[in-house]
């Protein structure tokens, strides 16, 4: 066993106790029942299941910043108190878990790096062409608005799981955890109680449309506010990025940018801030599972933390975080726009074993109801894309994406 574990239940244990104590007052400042808290993490899926305090905690991870963290995370993440991982934590000790973040470690590899201030057409649309995913520099959104968007959210995250939960009331900013896929209302579409399967992370969803909406409303909670007008500084130096981008991507293409103007429409836009907990158990656990993003470019800043992976000629790469950059990779649509010459990379978040990571994505996508023309897809909508990803998730539990849409005679993807 490993010897950082002690048994938190045992009245003899004066460090157990002060531990009992501490976290006692720490969640007393919150307004939610610490006991409640605690105890109900023993099966975070089925709450009828309340047992007494009575949890095995290991040593190395008792700072108070880490009692905050458990507490503030969704109860099935909090691994110590977890019957589940608890198991997987076993397979570790039989060498069965790895140290790593993969079996493969993969090696860091640079992403094609892109000038925003001096575009070089050339140079994006090889990045296009043979990666889908490339770094942004040079873009313009000041390093304090990067800086002070990651310390909101990062207090934002550290709030009591059930005061994120509550959220949502007369507010743009709503929280979901286990699973990014959400209806559109922005409950999550299904959520799997196998700590293996779901996807480690938590965040909030803000589509920027309901952001400008709400922003002469003045919430009761300052720190909503602030985060809210950061949020809405970072919309428009997004939405111009975007569009910049796009163009460039679209004459590069040969397209007729009238024409194919509605597929990025700026009111379709959404952001995502994710926090991934640390890793604790073992390498099949995942921030994110391998996926395609479905939006025509996706945009994402990060901390220093990484776990960003892309899959290239069948190999898992590294994304190496660099401060001040910004990644930008393309979505589905774009690569139906360009007839498959432009890749919508696969792409995945391991989690850090000593660390927690936040990101900021922003995704933009086609008008709902225009119709995407192609050679290599039959016509259809965004609007139709997303009903069958959303019919995939809930039959499958998987996205099958463009798959679906393909042209008999062109099934070779790319
Ligand atoms: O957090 C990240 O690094 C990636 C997020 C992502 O892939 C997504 O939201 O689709
Ligand atoms: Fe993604």
């Amino acid at each position: 066993m490993d010897p950082n574990i002690i048994a938190a239940s045992s009245t003899s244990n004066i460090q157990s106790f002060s531990i009992q104590f501490h976290i006692f007052n720490l969640l007393s400042l919150s307004n939610t029942n610490p006991l409640y808290n605690i105890t109900r993490a023993t099966n975070s899926e089925n709450p009828s299941s309340i047992k007494p305090f009575s949890i095995i905690f290991p040593q190395k991870v008792m700072s108070e910043s880490n009692i905050i963290e458990n507490h503030s995370y969704p109860p099935i993440f909090r691994s110590p108190f977890n019957d589940t991982t608890r198991k997987l934590d076993l397979k570790d000790e039989q060498g069965e878990g790895a140290e790593s973040t993969g079996t493969l470690d993969p090696l860091p590899l640079p992403l094609p790096l892109i000038d925003f201030q001096c575009l070089d057409d050339e140079k994006l649309d090889t990045a296009c062409k043979e990666w889908g995913i490339f770094r942004l520099e040079n873009h313009g959104v000041p390093s304090s608005l990067l800086r002070q968007l990651q310390e909101h959210a990062k207090t934002l995250f550290r709030l009591p799981f059930e005061a994120k939960q509550g959220l949502a009331k007369r507010c743009p900013i709503k929280y979901f955890w286990g699973t990014p896929a959400l209806t559109s209302s922005g409950v999550a579409l299904l959520r799997t109680s196998d700590a293996l399967n779901m996807d480690w992370v938590e965040g909030l969803n803000v589509p920027v449309s309901q952001l400008h909406q709400h922003l002469q409303h003045i919430h009761h909670d300052p720190l909503i506010n602030d985060f809210r007008d950061l949020l809405e500084d970072y919309r428009g130096h997004l939405t111009r990025i975007a569009s910049t981008l796009f163009e460039a991507m679209i004459n590069n293409l040969k397209l007729d940018l009238q024409q194919v103007k509605p597929c990025l429409d700026e009111s379709t836009g959404l952001i995502r801030v994710y926090r991934y907990p640390r890793h604790t158990i073992n390498e099949h656990v995942k921030g994110l599972h391998e996926h395609t993003d479905s939006s025509i470019i996706s945009i994402l800043s990060e901390d220093q933390v990484g776990g960003l992976q892309l899959l290239k000629d069948d190999k898992w790469l590294k994304v190496e975080p660099i401060p001040n950059t910004l990644v930008v990779n393309l979505g589905d649509m774009m690569q139906v726009l360009s007839d498959d010459e432009y890749k919508s990379v696969k792409h995945k978040v391991e989690l850090n074993k000593n660390k927690e990571r936040v990101s900021i994505g922003y995704f933009v996508f086609p008008e709902e109801n225009t119709l995407i023309n192609s050679s290599k897809y039959k016509p259809f909508s965004y609007n139709q894309f997303r009903a069958q990803v959303q019919q995939d998730i809930k039959l499958h539990g998987t996205k099958i994406g463009l798959q679906n849409f393909k042209l008999p005679h062109t099934s070779q993807t790319v």
